[in-house]
């Protein structure tokens, strides 16, 4: 028994999957969001303060607080974690932890480095460096423009932080106060006439979502820059989330160059996990008053926030796909509501969601319909290749375009959503396909690396001499992977400089930074590449874009399937044209009269977006009701039914709510477990949350006898079913 008069009482979250806090003794009162390091079991953890009690049943075991000065966490911050974690149906625990960043998990004190900010003396003023010193003249000349900060410095040079310390020790640049600077601003463009309507219109205060309908190179970034430079100058800081595969260097250094001395901070997951932490704290302190970040960014702590910017809204990587499976855009919306501060999403091509609370009223919704630099929209043609013979996947006025593009001197762009070069091997004799032991997928020709690889799990193995089960030596690669086009039109186009980029051939920021040189440099002629060249690029000789196989789309068993192909052929056409070369793109289909490819050839986004709207209200679909989606996984499919089955079993009946029997999930293997889900799906979201509550409780009784053996989790507003 331990009583509040000899200790403190806290109650604790812990990164532990139970829907509980834990008691402990603190030495002295501990504000609500601190962190505490504990014992639990055998491990020493860190412990979040969620509240008080005065009395306890049991002997509790002491809370000792983590000393290094941070603040408790805040508690908008707690109200949002909390929030995701009941809406998303996560365990509070996980919820915070997957919130915090690493060094604010591990029950050690984490002490943000200094982030001084420098000028340069009247002696620096007068020295410069070398000209050959590319990076250092850029550093000086930052210098030059306005204070910086030595995080910012970081971001021009990779080794700024040993030369300020060398200009510093030459008396060249000086340490000044940590306050902030007035802001200043880069080089900017004048805004285009659209540009500044658009500007116009969009809300300054209060709570107020909009959508910015912009189509591909119409600014939409511009339009970005200056609101969060009116946030800026009014003491504010923003917010601005984008796709992971948007968050190249070129973004940052825009970012950076037009706002030389704010203290940027970038979030993502792939960074080191000390300079995430640094990031994140410097923005919970108000150091940093631009945080620019993928999904994770959406729960950095933002004491004075003023604007929230989330670009590309429809992606789906604003979903996390596991653990706490949040939208961070529509996080982004409630967090935007309840700081009571405005919200931009942009897109050329928005969710059907957003397009439905746009039509509804309920966000605004301005529009970009010119591109800023006065190009034309590229011309969209389709190559009809149902009585056109292909060459490894390529027809030939796909191929005579790609050599008068070459000829004129101009880019052009290969684009198929596959990587490596085939995604299936076969056998010619028996009709063999090598497909993943663990997966029920096709094994991926990868010739170069001369394996087989399943995409899924990363299995990977030796590319077989003969047929497993007949002997037959002779087996064929099926279908085309990015690999294969780049060799086909190495072949088709002698001597032609060909690049392909997909997550094989750039798989870190520096192979982006030197990929950009390369085409600005005119060293490229071709691209060949997955999504990862569809978006946010703005290269300016490119005028030719080709599409293949993207038919498959349109067969898929996934009810968005054609909304994402529309926006993916959407944004890889905007890359063509976007400066003062006309822009073509040409899509090879053997479904040229499909709604989808006509309304692309329009630029016709509005009118598909109604064609949409229009079937998934008859057949009810999102966004016309609301869905969660049960899943469980066993060794044995036999066992994820029967949990599923017990399950809707156990459920009452709730008027509007509809439980439909559990299936095999499409990919029934993965990684060695079998799986099946559960729909749950209602016109109203308050009955949806009650039998989501109903399932919580139920579902952990039900899962015991099975053991570890069984796995369930639930996803609320499911992107994938
Ligand atoms: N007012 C302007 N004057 C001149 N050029 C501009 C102006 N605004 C934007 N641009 C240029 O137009 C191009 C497209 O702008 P931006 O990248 O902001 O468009 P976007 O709408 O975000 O594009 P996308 O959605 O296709 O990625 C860029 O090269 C940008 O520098
Ligand atoms: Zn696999």
């Amino acid at each position: 028994m331990t009583d509040a008069s000899s200790n403190t009482i806290i109650r604790v979250a812990l990164d532990v999957p139970l829907d509980r806090t834990f008691d402990y003794a603190a030495p002295g009162p501990l504000a609500i969001g601190s962190r505490v390091s504990v014992g639990f079991g055998p491990r020493q953890m860190v412990g979040i303060v969620l509240g008080h009690a005065t009395h306890s049943e049991f002997d509790l075991k002491p809370a000792r607080p983590i000393e290094d000065r941070l603040p408790p966490l805040p508690d908008d911050w707690l109200a949002l974690v909390r929030f995701a974690a009941d809406y998303y149906a996560c365990a509070p625990g996980p919820a915070l932890f997957t919130a915090l960043p690493p060094a604010l998990r591990a029950p050690r004190p984490f002490i943000p480095a200094r982030d001084p900010q420098y000028r340069l003396t009247p002696a620096g003023r007068d020295w410069q460096p070398p000209r050959r010193a590319a990076r250092q003249c850029e550093l000086h000349a930052a210098l030059a423009a306005s204070p910086l900060a030595r995080s910012s410095a970081r971001a021009i040079a990779a080794d700024a932080g040993r030369r300020l310390d060398d200009w510093l020790a030459a008396g060249w640049i000086e340490e000044i106060d940590d306050q902030p600077a007035a802001l200043t601003l880069g080089p900017l463009p004048a805004l285009t006439v659209a540009q500044q309507q658009a500007l116009d219109q969009l809300p300054r205060d209060g709570f107020s979502p909009t959508l910015l309908f912009g189509i591909t190179g119409s600014g939409k970034t511009e339009i970005y820059l200056r609101r969060i430079a009116e946030t800026l100058a009014a003491g504010r800081q923003a917010l601005v989330l984008v796709p992971e595969i948007n968050l190249t260097p070129q973004l940052e250094s825009r970012f950076r160059a037009r706002f030389p001395n704010t203290v940027i901070a970038c979030l993502n997951s792939s960074q080191p996990e000390r300079a995430r932490s640094e990031a994140w704290v410097a923005a919970w302190q108000g150091r940093a008053r631009l945080v620019i970040g993928t999904r994770l960014g959406v729960f950095a702590p933002l004491p004075e926030l003023g604007l929230i910017v989330v670009d590309e809204e429809h992606d789906a990587s604003f979903k996390q796909q596991d653990g706490l499976r949040y939208s961070a855009r529509d996080l982004a919306i409630w967090r935007a509501h309840r700081a009571g501060v405005p919200i931009l999403l942009g897109s050329a091509t928005p969710s059907l969601e957003s397009w439905r609370h746009a039509d509804a009223g309920r966000y605004g919704r301005v529009e970009l319909a010119e591109r800023a630099t006065g190009a034309a929209l590229p011309a969209i043609h389709l190559i009809d290749i149902r009585r056109l013979p292909l060459d490894d996947g390529l027809s030939v006025p796909a191929i005579e375009a790609l050599a008068r593009c070459r000829d004129k001197g101009e880019v052009s762009l290969v684009y198929l959503n596959r990587r490596g070069y085939s995604p299936a091997l076969s056998c010619t004799d028996c009709g063999w396909i090598a497909g993943c032991p663990s997966c029920s997928a096709k094994l991926v020709l990868h010739l170069r690396e001369r394996q087989l690889r399943c995409h899924h799990c990363g299995h990977h193995q030796p590319v077989p001499h003969a047929c497993p089960d007949c002997g037959n030596p002779d087996l064929k690669p099926l279908g085309q992977g990015t690999q294969r086009v780049e060799a086909a039109l190495t072949r088709v186009l002698p001597g032609a400089r060909i690049r392909r980029i997909d997550r094989d051939t750039v798989s870190h920021r520096d192979a982006w930074a030197e990929v950009y040189q390369a085409i600005h440099d005119g060293e490229v002629d071709v691209l060949v590449g997955t999504q990862m060249l569809a978006k946010g690029h703005d290269f300016p000789t490119l005028s030719l874009v080709v599409a293949l196989n993207t038919d498959g789309g349109l067969y898929s068993a996934d009810f968005r399937a054609s909304e994402t192909l529309f926006s993916q052929l959407m944004q890889v056409a905007g890359r063509a044209g976007r400066a003062e070369r006309p822009g073509t793109v040409l899509v090879q289909t053997q479904l040229p009269e499909h709604p989808l490819y006509q309304a692309l050839c329009r630029h016709d986004y509005p009118g598909f977006a109604a064609t949409l709207l229009d079937e998934r209200k008859q057949t009810d679909m999102p966004p016309y009701c609301h869905q969660f989606v049960v899943r469980a996984d066993s060794e044995k499919l036999a066992d994820a039914r029967a949990f599923l089955g017990a399950l809707v079993a156990a459920l009452p009946a709730i008027d509007g709510v509809c439980v439909y029997d559990p299936i095999t999930a499409s990919m029934v293997r993965l990684e060695g477990r079998e799986r099946a889900q559960v729909l749950v799906q209602s016109a109203q979201r308050g009955p949806l949350r009650r039998m989501l509550a109903e399932l919580t409780a139920q579902a952990p009784v039900l899962a015991k006898p099975y053991g570890r053996h069984l796995r369930w989790s639930v996803d609320v507003d499911p992107l994938e079913l």
